[in-house]
């Protein structure tokens, strides 16, 4: 049972936050100026790609109203190049029983309490209403709240489910035909396996990973699990949205729309335009001090929280590739700070060659920095799309099951850099670190070839002149399509 420790009216709701622009900018004659509200998962990796669309929808003069948690409002700011386009309008999130005060986005809690901010997130639900009502925008972009589709229908909205994580990992786990709806205990090796009529690919599942897919029939927010809550947005949405672009997941849009028999409109690889910030300190001296190619940036998302055992194995991993290294790592769940969960000395033997930093780094940023030659990534699609742009050697370190989908593709299909192998328990050892540090950094080995060339090939595609544009301006084109 959830402790609703507000009650909402609408003048309790700040609806004098509505940009002042005339109620007929969204009137149904006007096609060429769409108005899109963003509801996103209340998380850093959701947040972050549905702002890029935003941005890129409001560079061609659309609107957007995009609905916040007011606690991390003001924090994204500085992301929105169109504010004379793009409204951010606070919601008033509901304290929910267990949640500590203040914890807003999964970024705040650890991963057990995931479920209680979704739970905050359906409370919203009124709220949101109140604000569409508003609002009435064209469409609504959303992901993880499954309600949203119903209530658009009420107030005659669109509904974009707007997937962050890319398409693979939704194909492999979250089609009608994976079942994964229907039996709560589905064997291990139907999890393993693609589906049947998958696109022909080399991705398995670990059993390791498949047990954490099999397991996850808890309620993830209101009364349904995270699986169940997806294959309902995934069902009722009026239409797929996806970060992605065919030069990459093609064949997996394709097996979606078959499966889903709806439109699939991708927004492509939507390479960031971050805004011309700085590298700044303790980041730019440290990073700077290197030569170029040298440097490994080990980053496994907002989320991510490893066991002492495991940060200390990849930790001791890194000092072992004889590279220096910049990593970012939220300090172990069973110790308190940074300090205490790294090994005895450790500090002093890397001093000035190995940083290990318990909070937020600027990924992006540091990616673009010459001196960076690895990146180890927890392979969030976020993460892999600024990977796949940048000029420095991959390798991957999956936490979930949706980013271990992800870097079964990478490594064995894209073939653009190497998976740090894991026990059957999912354990990894310092010398798998090493081994596959040391496997893409060594340019005259044969995997070291290869991931470069093949790495150098997507690279040059996706950065090719135009190529963004023709994705959103295709994706606007399909929008309107989608409103008749
Ligand atoms: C869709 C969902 O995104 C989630 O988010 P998560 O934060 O883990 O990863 P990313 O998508 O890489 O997003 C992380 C984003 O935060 C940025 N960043 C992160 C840490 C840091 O210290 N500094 C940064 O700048 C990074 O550059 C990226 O833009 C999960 O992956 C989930 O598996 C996936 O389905």
């Amino acid at each position: 049972m959830y402790i609703i420790s507000n009650h909402f009216t609408m003048k309790q709701q700040n609806l004098s936050v509505y940009p002042t622009y005339s109620k007929n900018m969204s009137t149904m004659a006007d096609h060429k100026t769409l108005h899109i509200a963003m509801y996103p998962f209340f998380a850093m990796g959701h947040f972050i790609p549905f702002l890029h669309i935003s941005n890129k929808l409001a560079k061609r003069g659309h609107r957007i109203s995009f609905l916040f948690p007011s606690k991390v409002l003001t924090k994204f700011e500085p992301q929105n190049l169109h504010p004379h386009l793009i409204s951010f309008i606070p919601i008033t999130v509901p304290q929910v029983d267990g949640l500590p005060s203040g914890a807003a986005i999964t970024a705040d809690v650890p991963s057990s309490l995931f479920p209680s901010i979704m739970t905050a997130m359906d409370l919203t639900q009124p709220i949101v209403e109140i604000h569409l009502r508003e609002l009435k925008p064209h469409f609504v972009f959303f992901d993880f709240t499954h309600w949203m589709p119903a209530l658009c229908r009420k107030l005659d909205i669109r509904s974009m489910f707007y997937v962050t994580s890319g398409a693979v990992n939704v194909a492999f786990l979250l089609t009608p035909e994976k079942k994964i709806m229907e039996k709560d205990d589905l064997e291990l090796d139907v999890i393993m396996e693609p589906p049947e009529s998958f696109p022909p690919c080399s991705i398995r599942l670990h059993a390791h990973e498949a047990r954490i897919v099999s397991n996850n029939t808890r309620p993830f927010g209101v009364n349904i699990s995270l699986p169940r809550r997806l294959v309902t947005s995934l069902t009722e949405c009026d239409v797929i949205g996806i970060k992605t672009c065919t030069e990459l997941e093609g064949p997996y849009c394709q097996y979606l729309k078959t499966q889903y028999k709806k439109e699939v409109i991708l927004a492509g690889p939507t390479v960031t335009e971050s805004p011309n910030l700085v590298l700044e300190e303790p980041f730019a001296s440290f990073v700077a001090s290197f030569k170029p190619g040298t440097l490994i940036l080990c980053v496994l998302g907002s989320e991510c929280v490893l066991k002492k055992d495991q940060y200390q194995e990849l930790v001791l991993g890194l000092e072992l590739t004889g590279f220096p290294f910049l990593a970012a790592l939220k300090p172990p769940t069973d110790a308190e700070t940074t300090e205490s969960a790294l090994p005895e000395g450790f500090q002093m033997r890397v001093k000035g060659k190995g940083l290990v930093f318990g909070g937020w780094v600027p990924q992006e940023l540091i990616l673009k920095h010459p001196s960076v030659g690895c990146f180890i990534t927890h392979c969030g699609w976020g993460s892999l799309s600024q990977s796949i742009t940048s000029p420095c050697q991959l390798v991957f370190l999956p936490n979930g099951v949706d980013q271990a989908v992800n870097a079964r593709m990478f490594e064995s299909d894209l073939k653009i850099g190497v998976e740090i192998k894991k026990r059957d328990d999912g354990f990894f050892s310092r010398d798998e670190v090493c081994k596959a540090v040391r496997a893409v950094m060594d340019v005259d080995s044969q995997i070291g070839k290869e991931v470069r060339a093949n790495h150098a090939k997507y690279r040059e595609l996706l950065l090719r002149e135009g190529l963004e544009d023709s994705y959103i301006d295709k994706f606007v084109q399909k929008l309107l399509a989608t409103l008749g």
